[in-house]
């Protein structure tokens, strides 16, 4: 099948590779020269694990290729997916103007059918507002053209991204029109060999489909957030209290692990946008109210333990920070609980030294030329000179790390770990002052 992919982000690139990968010739758009020039020149913009073998065998294949031109990729693909970003705007409801110009450009040169599928996260009624851009297009070129325009929400999540889009749990089609619906079906058949998971629906159902979806996980995640700080008051052990409910299959295990908060350029943006389209149709969602609210808090919870042991004017401290991505094997910084923390570090007098496998450049770019930050090339280096640490993401290098020896380097050996990295008796017993999340 010949298809367009709009838009060569997180979502974008690795769809338009792995329909590559199943045969389809891909053509990606970007209005970003920068990131074609480099996915032309044999580089990946992103780190995604995975990602750059499947980009390079696709593109030597000749089935995936990268353009800003947009008239090409209009003309390309029967199929148009717009995987482009939608921020939140000020009010915190998504700003749709990519989307909108994105669909505005497909009405403005279209000359045969196209069904244009909105992938990107859009709140329910998007789909209406891309027609109604099509064919305001159409009507002032005076041409008729059939099109069809359907919801397919991306449920991957970064890091696995690649994993996730060649083996999906399910795939939310919201379409109207046998036409769409039976492309759609094709599209997505070599992704669904063992069992149909496609979900077909109406396109306002599936558009919240992907709402309900994130703020059902970030509601779970904030309750157990919520849970640890109890369990701390209390002294009990939030990991157990996880296990423990977690093996009733009514609740089951995933994404019940208190921490630092959750952050990323999902959760908190669609979070966001639920409760607004919410209060815009004269609903109070209470529930997810208290679970931003409940976020917001809980990145804050390092600062509050560093501040109880080392008080409030933190000038002269120097900390390291292992972790600087929202979660690990991403570069992505979006939203990152390590960027409150260190923001809050720096505010009150103390300097930082941090290490992230992958996300430094992002960092740099991120805090410029903050002479209070320095960056470190492994993890012991940032303990040099450090007062205490703090572990804001769990990357997997930092999961057996040597206590004597962080007991040795740091000034007072202090581990405040916002992703209980560790067992609280191994670490304390190497002389380290642990401060985990709800663990005794
Ligand atoms: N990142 C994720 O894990 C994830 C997962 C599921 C869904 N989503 C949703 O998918 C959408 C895209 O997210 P992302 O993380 O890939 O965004 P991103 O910011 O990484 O990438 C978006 C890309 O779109 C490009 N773009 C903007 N306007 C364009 C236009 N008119 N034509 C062509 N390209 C254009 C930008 O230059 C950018 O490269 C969002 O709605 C997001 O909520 C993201
Ligand atoms: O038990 C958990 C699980 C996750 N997190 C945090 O939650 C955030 C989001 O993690 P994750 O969901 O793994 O990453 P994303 O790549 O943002 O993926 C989410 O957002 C995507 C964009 O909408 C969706 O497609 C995915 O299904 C959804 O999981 C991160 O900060 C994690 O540290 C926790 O604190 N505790």
């Amino acid at each position: 099948m010949k298809i367009t992919v709009i838009g060569t982000g997180y979502v974008g690139l690795v769809s338009g590779a792995c329909l590559a990968e199943m045969g389809n010739h891909v053509l990606c758009l970007d209005v970003d020269p920068r990131k074609i020039d480099v996915l032309n020149g044999g580089g990946i913009p992103i780190h995604e694990p995975g990602l750059d073998s499947v980009v390079a065998r696709n593109v030597a294949a000749g089935r995936l290729q990268f353009t800003t031109d947009v008239a090409a990729s209009v003309a390309h693909g029967t199929l148009q997916f717009i995987a482009v970003g939608t921020p939140p705007d000020e009010d915190g409801s998504a700003d749709l103007q990519y989307v909108l110009a994105a669909a505005r450009n497909i009405g403005r040169l279209m000359t045969d059918y196209k069904l244009v599928i909105d992938k990107s996260t859009v709140p329910v009624g998007t789909a209406d507002k891309v027609k109604a851009a099509i064919q305001a297009e159409l009507d002032a070129r005076g041409v008729t053209l059939e099109f069809s325009v359907a919801s397919n929400p991306e449920f991957l999540k970064e890091g696995a991204a690649v994993e996730d889009f060649m083996k999906p749990d399910r795939i939310v089609v919201g379409a109207e029109g046998e036409r769409a619906i039976s492309l759609l079906r094709a599209v997505y058949a070599p992704f669904q060999r063992n069992r149909d998971k496609l979900v077909v629906m109406d396109v306002r159902s599936a558009e919240l489909t992907k709402y309900a979806a994130n703020a059902m996980l970030a509601t779970r995640i904030s309750f157990m957030n919520e849970l640890a700080l109890l369990a701390e008051n209390l002294g009990a052990d939030i990991e157990l209290v996880r296990q423990g409910i977690g093996s009733d299959p009514r609740i089951g295990y995933h994404f019940l692990y208190a921490g630092c908060g959750y952050g990323g350029s999902c959760f908190p943006k669609d979070v966001k946008a639920l409760i607004r389209t919410a209060s815009e149709s004269g609903r109070d969602l209470k529930v997810l109210q208290a679970v931003e609210d409940a976020n917001d808090a809980q990145k804050q919870v390092l600062v509050h333990k560093i501040v109880k042991r080392f008080g409030e004017d933190l000038a002269g401290k120097r900390f390291a920070v292992w972790g600087l991505a929202f979660k690990p094997n991403t570069d992505d910084m979006r939203e990152a609980s390590a960027r409150v923390l260190i923001g809050e570090l720096l505010s009150r007098g103390a300097t930082v030294t941090a290490y992230d496998p992958v996300a430094m450049t992002e960092a740099r770019r991120i805090f410029g030329d903050e002479p209070r930050i320095g960056y470190a090339e492994n993890p012991d280096e940032a303990l040099v000179g450090a007062d205490a640490l703090a572990i804001v993401t769990e990357w997997k290098e930092f999961r057996s790390p040597d206590f004597a020896r962080i007991a040795n380097t740091l000034k007072t050996p202090v581990i405040f770990d916002g992703r209980n990295l560790y067992e609280p008796k191994v670490v304390r017993d190497a002389g380290i002052d642990y401060q985990p999340i709800g663990r005794v």
